[in-house]
């Protein structure tokens, strides 16, 4: 809007919108009088009749009132949940059609944010078996007055969705997490109940930061089946802890790893630096292709293994070793990109800022006996000028860095080292889009663009890039 030109909405008016796509929220989105309107629970090709909550410069947020024209593309959401609990954003939307949905956000988002419009950006690979896919999850824990109970937090809120043993669908769980870690929480709610002490009495729900037990991280090795269960809470005594761990163990006997996270500082962070292993081992196993791997409780490891193979051998491809190559892999968590590609390549860096993750990735090293891989411990921004500081010449760079993406010093480090061949790996189509731009700018060709589902139902897309240098 220019400014004294009025506004095309007002909030609480009342519109009618022909939705044609999704924003990067998932929400639907329409034009009204030349404005955005972005629509949650609309489907791209539904007539909707919605009301105006929000108006801003360039975009308005309307609640959604009715389908006056149902899309084609529209579905039964699978979850009782759908909608209240933030998780999914896609259930309405038919599995083929979010496929094409994640495609065309990626293009756009690399015509709108970067203007390169012309880069190949293939059809977004999806999944046979879209629900269940995940190995890991995160419950938050909730301390009611009459129970503890473990679930997802709704969306921008403390509210928390409860998951089991209550509500529309007890016991079901979340429909996108692996079966066996679903009864796992099931099972750890009711006996967190059963020994919960007297801390839950004690602490009333509006005191949340002061709850003792905080979340519950489950994880699973897709391919070895073995399991972790984390708790976390706070650092006083846990009078029930010993009864909990005997109950649990005789239940569930094939638990490999139960670990006891000690937390007591701000909500938003997720673990605290003390564990202490309650049974089994502090760590799991998993197979990815022909690789073993050990993960810990805090270390990153893909969530969905399934699509992880299918991003890994993309990577494998666009990285077209021959065997002669030196490989920095920048971001490398537990060093499962760096020892995919270890065999193929003459020697491989992997380059991680957490301790746990890169002594994670030394032993996975060991374990698979690979001997052309070193793993060093700091921020990429540094590592990697130390590198070329010492006469590294890395014929192929892979980056795979958090949703913000690499910062600038990552970005002209690699520029300086005149790397041949980059494949960027990334999260969110947003800070990918802002990073190619600068390698569009200094002297690399986009080559192509390789979306894979690895979240089905969400509004996430992964993406792997091929860049080459000019
Ligand atoms: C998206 S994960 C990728 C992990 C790995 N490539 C994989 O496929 O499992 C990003 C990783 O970057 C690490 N990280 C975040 N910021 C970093 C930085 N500035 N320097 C080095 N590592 C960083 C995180 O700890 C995390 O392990």
């Amino acid at each position: 809007m220019t400014a004294g030109q009025s506004f095309p909405v007002q909030k609480n008016e009342r519109i009618v919108l022909q939705i044609s796509g999704i924003n990067h929220s998932g929400e639907g989105v329409g034009r009204y009088r030349g404005l955005a309107v972005f629509v949650p629970g609309a489907a791209p090709g539904d007539q909707v009749v919605a009301e105006v909550s929000d108006v801003k410069k360039n975009y308005a947020r309307a609640r959604l009132l009715g389908i006056k024209t149902a899309s084609p593309a529209r579905r039964e959401p699978e979850c009782g949940r759908f909608s209240r609990c933030g998780g999914c954003r896609l259930q309405h939307i038919n599995y083929g059609e979010q496929l094409m949905l994640k495609t065309i956000l990626v293009k756009d988002s690399l015509a709108r944010i970067a203007g390169l419009e012309k880069v190949k950006v293939r059809a977004a690979a999806g999944m046979e078996h879209p629900w269940h896919y995940r190995n890991k999850v995160h419950f938050q824990v909730e301390e009611r007055p009459d129970k503890i109970a473990l679930g997802f937090y709704e969306e921008g809120t403390h509210n928390l969705t409860a998951f089991f043993n209550e509500g529309a669908c007890p016991g079901t769980g979340c429909l996108l997490v692996d079966d066996e870690l679903n009864k796992l929480a099931a099972l750890i709610e009711k006996l967190l109940n059963r020994h919960r002490g007297p801390f839950g009495r004690r602490i009333l729900p509006q005191k949340r930061q002061s709850r003792f037990f905080r979340h519950i991280v489950l994880r699973k090795g897709f391919f070895t089946g073995e399991v972790m269960a984390v708790l976390v809470t706070g650092s006083g005594e846990w009078p029930g802890e010993k009864a909990f761990v005997k109950e649990l163990l005789s239940l569930r006997p094939g638990l490999v790893s139960l670990v006891r996270n000690i937390n007591d500082g701000p909500p938003g962070v997720l673990f605290g630096k003390k564990s202490r292993c309650l049974a089994g081992r502090e760590h799991i196993k998993d197979r990815l292709g022909h690789l073993i791997f050990r993960i810990s409780p805090s270390s990153f490891y893909q969530v969905n293994p399934v699509q992880t193979l299918v991003l890994y051998n993309k990577v494998q491809q666009y990285a077209a070793l021959t065997g002669r190559e030196t490989v920095v892999d920048a971001y490398s968590g537990i060093g499962s990109i760096a020892l995919f590609l270890a065999g193929r390549a003459k020697r491989v860096y992997g380059l991680e800022a957490l301790p746990d993750a890169v002594a994670d990735a030394r032993k996975n090293a060991a374990l698979n006996k690979i001997t052309n891989a070193e793993f060093l411990t700091g921020k990429v921004e540094s590592l990697i000028p130390i590198l070329a500081a010492q006469g590294q010449r890395p014929e192929v760079v892979v980056l795979d860095p958090p949703r913000h993406g690499c910062g600038r010093e990552v970005l002209e480090a690699v520029v300086q080292m005149q790397v041949p061949r980059l494949v960027y790996v990334s999260c969110n189509p947003a800070t990918l889009a802002r990073d190619l731009r600068y390698f569009a700018d200094n002297g690399y060709l986009v080559d192509e663009v390789q979306p894979v589902d690895m979240f089905p139902w969400t509004a996430h897309v992964e993406c792997v890039v091929l860049m080459s240098r000019l």
